[in-house]
């Protein structure tokens, strides 16, 4: 800790995964959060801070109410993005207002507030991001590849897209 902030050190792999390996991160903005504690009310989705990979600003236009923000994702990003979804934006919990898979693009509406208190503001056309695609799905990606590996008590797979389906997941 230092009196005015504090020191992190970057791992290999987070320098590979993220815009912190990039030359031009330099005296940039970053967003801050305190840890959610449990029990506390969530105000957005499960942000575990792991980026998947880089994305891209599209493009950005304000509207009356709001920006809205086109960013591409890389494919392995992009197969966790559902439209009205949930994605983190350089550790920014935001709604995926609609995706793009064709051209992996997907787009968010930025409130003001958001916009205020966050480096979305300052990002031009080219900039890149950190994204993180929503947990869930990376769970239920795993659960649905894994075979009979999952096994009830008889043997049988209690996880299946019935189930998956039945509880609201797909
Ligand atoms: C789920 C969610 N979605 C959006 C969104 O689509 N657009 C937006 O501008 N803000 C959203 N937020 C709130 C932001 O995460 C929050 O304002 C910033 O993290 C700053 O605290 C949240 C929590």
């Amino acid at each position: 800790m230092l009196n005015n902030g504090f020191v992190a050190t970057a791992s290999p792999e987070t320098l590979r995964k993220t815009t912190l390996g990039e030359d031009s991160i330099s005296a940039q903005h970053v967003n801050l959060e305190t840890s959610l504690r449990v029990g506390s009310k969530i105000g957005g989705h499960f942000v575990m801070g792991h980026v998947d990979g880089i994305g891209h600003l599209v493009a950005a236009e304000q509207t009356a109410t709001s920006w809205e923000m086109t960013f591409s994702a890389p494919s392995y990003v992009a197969q966790y993005i559902v439209p009205k979804g949930s994605i983190a934006i350089n550790g920014i919990s935001l709604t995926v207002a609609e995706y793009n898979p064709e051209a992996m693009q997907f787009q968010v509406a930025v409130i003001p507030l958001t916009y205020a208190e966050t480096n979305l503001s300052q990002l031009q056309p080219g900039s890149s991001v950190n994204l993180e695609g929503d947990i869930l799905g990376k769970y239920v990606e795993k659960f649905l590849t894994s075979g009979n590996k999952h096994q009830n008590k008889d043997g049988g797979s209690f996880i299946t897209p019935n189930f998956l389906a039945e509880n609201g997941y797909l």
